[in-house]
């Protein structure tokens, strides 16, 4: 029972709350406890009212950080499916896990934005490009990617179940779990 967190960043419809949710699952059967912070939820409650400005964004990764962090302390497995495009507030929140001596573990979900633009879950793609939205991640906003992720999933090459499966492998490896 050791708890860590594992925050996977991407660009939206890259495949990290499906990819969270199918880990969820499997180690939740294997009798751990697990939280999967989604951002869409967390923007309902932890963060309503937060927008989509770099402000915005730093606010409610770390906001997020902060409540990981705490659930980790106390054995929860916490997934973090959560954007978080800029690469100094990941490592804020990686530096606030070692300063508490809990785990940490950065995924990047790399899904091309070819990709993603097609899968295009809730449409927000297609609004960009018909001009109904500006400072979409990826397209007209940043995303900096990890240099040097712990891990990196290629989430168009390879199952839903593959990718869970390497994440776990990952955690196992590192006594995280
Ligand atoms: N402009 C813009 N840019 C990026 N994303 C947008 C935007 N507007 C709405 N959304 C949707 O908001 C979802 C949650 O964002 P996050 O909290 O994960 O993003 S962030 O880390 O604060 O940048 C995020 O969810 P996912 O698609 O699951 O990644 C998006 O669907
Ligand atoms: N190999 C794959 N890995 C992850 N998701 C995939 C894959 N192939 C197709 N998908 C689909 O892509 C979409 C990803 O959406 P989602 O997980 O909500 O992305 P994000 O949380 O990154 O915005 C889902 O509809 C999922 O079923």
């Amino acid at each position: 029972m050791s708890g860590a967190t594992i925050w996977l960043t991407g660009l939206p419809s890259a495949g990290k709350t499906t990819i969270a949710r199918a880990l969820a699952g499997r180690l939740r059967g294997e009798g751990h406890r697990v939280e999967v912070l989604d951002g869409d939820e967390i923007r309902e409650f932890l963060s309503a009212g937060l927008g989509f400005s770099r402000a915005d964004r730093d606010t409610n990764v770390r906001r997020i950080g902060f409540v990981a962090r705490l659930l980790a302390s106390h054995g929860v497995t916490v997934l973090v499916p959560v954007i978080a495009p800029y690469a100094d507030t990941r490592e804020e929140v990686r530096k606030h896990h070692q300063e508490h001596g809990t785990g940490y573990v950065e995924v990047h979900v790399a899904t091309p934005v070819e990709v993603c633009s097609v899968r295009d879950v809730k449409g927000l793609y297609a609004r960009q490009a018909a001009g109904q939205l500006s400072g979409l991640t990826g397209v007209d906003d940043p995303y900096e990617a990890p240099a040097e992720p712990d891990l990196r999933i290629e989430a168009h090459r390879q199952s839903v179940e593959e990718s869970a499966g390497a994440l776990h492998a990952l955690l196992t490896g590192r006594g995280l779990l």
